[in-house]
């Protein structure tokens, strides 16, 4: 008995040692902080995780308003909230890494988001822009054909409820279009949620249930889904159905019935130039640094690009249609614009909606303060240290930035809680741009910035010229969220009542 005590006293004089340690003998502890997060980051990830799911973005903001711009988030994290040294991490040429104790969690490690090596995501990077990601006006007219269709097979659908005085889900409508956009881009056939009664698809349910769950499991989950990879699905089903894994394996046999069907086909220099996603990342001609994929990182990319494609410009869409109804002013100087440009419904286009000024105006406002993607991007701080406000920090720590606190950062933006179109086009309007962090910047922006401007041009155009927008049964309530590394909207699903318009 006394030995098990005498064990215990020792293991909690060697606890204890430790805790003293991170707290008062860390370089990073002269910065305030979370006192429970770093003493014992495990429990306070399991406190965090059961009592306050998807809040971390909310008291790491608190903190800086208590404390500043720096605190300490974690043993060697620190939080950021200024936006110069944003700009400083993120400059080009910038030699900080992601951090794979969050990215390994997030994401396949071989996939253009999870790739920490340089070299590595340059070579991806180049095969996915080449294929379909390119900022070319020809490329950008390509992927404007896709959300045109795709957009106007949803607006029908929303007709026939408009007709019959039904109440819209705008919700599902939104996550069918962009998993359809998507998917068709990806894979060379769309998931047809627009054509299912509910705008549904298993896809897109399996994401939706992996958000909701991610936080609180994250790490369990991750360390399970790994291990899965080796097992067979059936068997994986019954050890945790909702994982990255899980959407893995749904993917499989539609990316397998792609590659058989182009199989025989000569894959050369002409073809390539046509072909989806797909092709690209199995061609040999893909890229000279490159190999073609196997079938299981093909899978992983494939994967990685609907979840990252498909639940961000519907998040956006989302939080937009329902900030431009609220706001009487805002819509309808914005349904004037578009009347104006557009005579008939049939006129709205890409090429017509990019360049009305109101329209940007709402679009920039949406992305800066519904942030589909608002917490901490994690970087690793790069060998040779960062000199922070005259503070030298080591190599290895880890720097942590979030749009949703860098978009409202009162020293750039005024009256920052507020949606307010107006400010983008005020003159100082271009260098508030560079502040915008909605799709991050520098070589690990986002990949998809373009398409996801594409779908919100013509999405936001053509349902405000088409239908006068009202919505029904949805409160600000409904449209809080939680931070699960993609926002989680708290309530019930988005819904307005739509009426033609007259022409
Ligand atoms: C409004 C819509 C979108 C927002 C706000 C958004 C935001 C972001 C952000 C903040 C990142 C950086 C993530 C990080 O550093 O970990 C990112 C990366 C990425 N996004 Fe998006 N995104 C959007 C739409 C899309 C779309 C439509 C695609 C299409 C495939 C896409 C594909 C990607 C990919 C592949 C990456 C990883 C890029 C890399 O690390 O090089 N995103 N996005």
């Amino acid at each position: 008995m006394d030995q098990i005590l005498l064990c215990l006293c020792f293991l909690l004089a060697v606890r204890a040692v430790i805790v003293i340690r991170r707290l008062y003998f860390h370089p990073l502890s002269a910065y305030p902080g979370t006192k429970l997060g770093i003493a014992s980051p495990t429990l306070y990830k399991l406190y965090r995780n059961f009592k306050r799911r998807g809040q971390f973005i909310f008291e790491i903001e608190q903190l800086h308003q208590k404390h500043g711009p720096i605190v300490r988030s974690g043993i060697n994290d620190l939080h950021i909230n200024d936006p110069s040294i944003y700009l400083q991490i993120t400059k080009i040429g910038s030699r900080f890494r992601k951090d794979p104790k969050f990215y390994d969690r997030i994401s396949f490690r071989n996939t253009s988001l999870g790739f920490l090596d340089p070299y590595q995501h340059r070579a991806r990077h180049s095969i996915l822009v080449n294929a379909a990601f390119s900022p070319t006006p020809k490329n950008i007219q390509h992927l404007a054909r896709l959300v045109e269709q795709k957009v106007t097979k949803l607006c029908d659908r929303f007709d026939t409820w408009a007709v019959e005085g039904i109440p819209v889900n705008i919700h599902k409508g939104m996550k069918a279009l962009s998993m359809d956009v998507i998917s068709e881009l990806t894979m060379g056939r769309s998931f047809g949620c627009l054509d299912h009664p509910t705008f549904s698809n298993v896809f897109l349910e399996q994401l939706h249930s992996i958000f909701q769950e991610m936080t609180w499991m994250q790490k369990i989950l991750f360390t399970v889904a790994k291990v899965s990879l080796s097992t067979p699905p059936w068997m994986f089903r019954f050890v945790h159905p909702p994982t990255m894994v899980m959407m893995k394996e749904l993917a499989k046999p539609l990316i397998r019935d792609y590659v058989d069907s182009r199989k025989g086909e000569v894959s050369n220099e002409q073809s390539l130039q046509k072909a989806v996603i797909i092709d690209a990342l199995t061609s040999p001609s893909g890229s000279k640094n490159t190999k073609p994929l196997d079938f299981e990182t093909l899978s992983e990319e494939v994967v990685t690009l609907l979840t990252a494609g498909g639940d961000t410009v519907s998040s956006a869409l989302i939080y937009g249609i329902y900030h431009i109804c609220r706001n009487e002013q805002v819509h309808r100087k914005l349904v004037e614009e578009l009347l104006t440009a557009f005579p008939a419904t049939d006129d709205v286009s890409y090429q017509g909606a990019h360049s009305l000024p109101y329209l940007n105006a709402c679009i920039k406002e949406i992305l800066r303060t519904g942030n589909p993607l608002p917490g901490r991007l994690p970087r690793v701080v790069p060998q040779e240290g960062f000199d922070l406000y005259g503070r030298h920090i080591p190599g290895g720590c880890v720097f942590n930035t979030s749009a949703y606190l860098l978009n409202r950062h009162p020293s750039i933006w005024d009256r920052p809680d507020d949606f307010d179109p107006d400010r983008w086009l005020k003159s100082n309007s271009g260098l508030l741009e560079q502040y915008m962090a909605s799709f991050y910047r520098g070589t690990r922006q986002c990949l998809g910035k373009d398409l996801a401007w594409c779908e919100l041009y013509v999405m936001l155009a053509r349902l405000f010229r088409q239908f006068h927008v009202v919505i029904h049964d949805t409160s600000d309530a409904d449209m809080e969220w939680i931070d699960a590394v993609l926002i989680v909207f708290k309530g019930k699903n988005l819904k307005a009542m739509l009426s033609r318009r007259d022409t």
